[in-house]
């Protein structure tokens, strides 16, 4: 079947960012298809993070055109970036640590409730119905990703991996066009590393699409769709990984002499 616009979930096109002497991105463009893994990889300082901030309004462009689901697009500011569709994730976990398990899912969900302050304040009867079923649906995400038995427990008090679990089914709560993971496999030890990639490959069964960002090159390798490689704020590859590992500047990117 040819493409057709309604399969591209997120297209991005000549985004550029200078920081100061710097060309951290030169004309860098994605296009991600519904239901892909589509990985983000490239040597330290290659760009990345940048572009992940980019497309998450955490940075401006200077240059760059966006569409997400068909429509164009505007990363203005983070909490707009999450009205529009795209739950993200960070490199160093980001969750309430005092808050339980189920409560920081429940925020993620906050963001698609419609009582707001008024019904918060004087608890309406639509907005405790309203409370029940984010706590159900909560729930339901925890036990998704596999943590479903510590839904009460605070978040401090959950290992690494599982924190990084409870970090995605937040992501989920929003219902998100694309969840953009950011180096989900930092800090993991290998049986842990086995379960996100079981866990990516199950959101990713369920039709839904991740972006990803990741070090360990054997886990995108074996998991993403297509892969798009930075090196020094340039794209010097865009296909499956098949295609781009066999790519000579990305083996000299990798291996080369700089090391980088
Ligand atoms: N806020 C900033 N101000 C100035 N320079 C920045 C800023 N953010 C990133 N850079 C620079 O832009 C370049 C790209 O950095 P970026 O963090 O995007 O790379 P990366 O591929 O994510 O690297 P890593 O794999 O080490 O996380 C680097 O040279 C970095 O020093």
């Amino acid at each position: 079947m040819a493409e057709t616009t309604k399969d591209v979930v997120l297209r991005v096109a000549d985004i550029s960012k200078r920081f100061g002497g710097l060309q951290a991105l030169s004309g860098v463009g994605i296009t991600i298809e519904r239901g892909q893994v589509y990985g983000l990889i490239g040597p330290n300082g290659a760009g990345k993070t940048t572009f992940f901030n980019v497309i998450t309004g955490l940075y401006t462009p200077d240059t760059g055109n966006f569409e997400l689901g068909g429509k164009p697009y505007h990363p203005k500011a983070v909490h707009l970036v999450a009205k529009a569709g795209i739950a993200r994730t960070f490199q160093n976990i980001r969750l309430f640590a005092d808050m339980t398990a189920l409560e920081n899912v429940m925020v993620g969900r906050h963001i698609r409730t419609h009582s707001g302050l008024f019904g918060a304040i004087f608890r309406t009867p639509a907005f405790k119905k309203e409370e029940a079923e984010i706590a159900q649906r909560a729930q339901e995400l925890l036990d998704y990703v596999g943590i479903g038995k510590y839904a009460d427990f605070k978040a401090r008090t959950l290992s690494y991996g599982d924190q990084r679990r409870l970090e995605v089914a937040r992501a989920l709560a929003t219902d998100p066009q694309l969840i953009a993971l950011d180096e989900p496999a930092a800090g993991m030890n290998a049986t842990e590393k086995v379960q996100l990639r079981e866990l990516i490959d199950r959101i990713r069964n369920d039709n839904r699409t991740i972006l990803l960002i990741e070090h360990d090159v054997k886990l995108v390798m074996g998991l993403c769709d297509r892969v798009t490689v930075l090196d020094y704020g340039k794209q010097i590859a865009e296909g499956t990984p098949a295609q781009v590992q066999q790519n000579e500047k990305v083996i000299e990117a990798y291996l080369g002499t700089g090391g980088h």
